[in-house]
């Protein structure tokens, strides 16, 4: 069968062997990419729907997937490379890489093995994985599918139900999950995802329209674990969590579920830069959205993120099962160790925050009008102040 590939980057990956409803070749995966048209392949269309829908004209959906192409990297010559270190601390807990699992509902859709396929995969291989609360499994479930020492972390929405919120809070500390993703940028309502509304009515997302910032404050008495507000959209929100003395805060426009046109994680990192700088010292950041490169994940770690989700590539793996969520893993991992080592820097925490990396000027010229280093205020192109003399004397 041949596979509409959406547009994303045709690195010759041949389809015509594949039957439509039947697993792929696993041995076909090559990259991440590769996930996403294998699940197409796979499941009915409400199900691979519901993975890939976002919302209305999906502008903010394909700028995640293709601000990359903007951004160039640097990669120097002469540094020793032979010892490549991917160890990454997140909230104070040890991970082998920079990337995780972000929170991803109904993992049920994809395999029957559902979340504790990706509670495996990532336990073995050393990763952060986040379920989502409105995963296909319960919570105490997915907890007991972590391996000996494995760290977990768990998403929660702000329902309206305040018992229901509380009680799921416990449930996730009982459970040992180390820290909550609290996600705040679907209070009230969900985006409107018309790709999956083909397939469904939509639905009432019960989630509280009424989370301001007082809200937010008090529920942190609600629970002893550590909450990082997950789907800040913009450079104003990120240092309004710092300064509230949050210990991390989460970058995301919600692989594009949410706001259309909102800004994409490298734009909203590069504005923390340009207005709150002081923001990367005083709290973790993650960030997500179109990550599917090691590429990728270099340039948010550049941008100052510590660590970066992926959400659809994992759920798109999981067609595999827990073979396939390993397999993505690795091809990450690959990825990874093999451009930093011809970046030449081999431990990566030597990217982050390292803007020597990176050159995002292309982006800044068009998100801010100019390159974040040049002085719009001193450009020969602004316009001089003019008297009202020489006014009369231009016309
Ligand atoms: C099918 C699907 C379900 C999601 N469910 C949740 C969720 O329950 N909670 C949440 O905070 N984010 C959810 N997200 C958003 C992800 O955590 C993440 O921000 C997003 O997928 C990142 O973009 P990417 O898919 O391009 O990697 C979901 C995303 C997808 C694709």
């Amino acid at each position: 069968v041949m596979i509409d590939k959406e547009g994303l980057p045709d690195t010759g990956l041949d389809t015509s062997n594949w039957t439509t409803g039947e697993l792929p070749p696993i041995s076909d995966m090559i990259d991440i990419n590769d996930m996403q048209f294998a699940a197409k392949n796979t499941l009915s269309g409400k199900n691979y729907a519901y993975y890939r829908t976002a919302a209305l004209d999906e502008v903010t959906y394909q700028a995640n997937l293709f601000i990359w192409e903007k951004i160039r990297l640097n990669g120097f010559s002469f540094v020793d490379v032979s010892d490549i270190n991917l160890n990454t601390s997140i909230l104070g807990y040890n991970f082998s890489a920079p990337f995780f699992i972000a929170p991803a509902a109904k993992a049920g859709k994809a395999s029957a093995g559902a979340e504790t396929n990706l509670a495996k995969a990532a336990g073995a291989a050393g990763i952060l994985y986040v379920p989502s609360i409105s995963s296909s499994e319960n919570t105490s479930t997915i907890g007991a599918a972590a391996v000996d020492g494995q760290v977990m972390f768990h998403q929660e929405y702000i329902w309206s139900n305040k018992t229901k919120l509380q009680d799921e809070l416990d449930e996730i500390e009982a459970a040992g999950f180390k820290a909550i993703f609290l996600t705040v940028d679907n209070t009230g309502v969900n985006g409107i995802r018309d790709r999956s509304m083909r397939f469904t009515s939509g639905s009432n997302s019960d989630h509280s329209a009424t989370f301001t910032i007082e809200a937010l404050n008090q529920l942190r008495n609600m629970t002893s674990l550590p909450i990082v507000p997950k789907g800040v959209k913009t450079a104003h929100d990120v240092k309004l969590c710092a300064d509230l003395g949050f210990p991390a805060v989460y970058i995301s426009n919600h692989g594009g579920r949410v706001v259309d046109m909102a800004p994409t994680a490298v734009e909203v990192l590069l504005d923390v830069h340009k207005q709150y700088p002081e923001v990367f010292d005083q709290i973790e950041i993650y960030a997500d959205g179109g990550v599917r490169r090691a590429t990728h994940v270099l340039t948010l770690l550049a941008l100052g993120a510590r660590a970066v989700g992926l959400g659809r590539p994992f759920m798109f793996a999981n067609v595999y099962g827990e073979e396939g969520v390993t397999k993505a893993i690795d091809i990450l991992t690959l990825e990874l160790t093999t451009t930093m080592a011809l970046m030449g820097q081999p431990d990566i925490a030597g990217y982050r925050g390292n803007t020597t990396f990176i050159n995002t000027r292309q982006v800044e010229l068009e998100y801010f009008g100019a390159p974040l280093d040049v002085d719009p205020s001193s450009s020969p192109t602004s316009i001089p102040s003019v008297s009202s003399g020489n006014a009369t004397s231009r016309q």
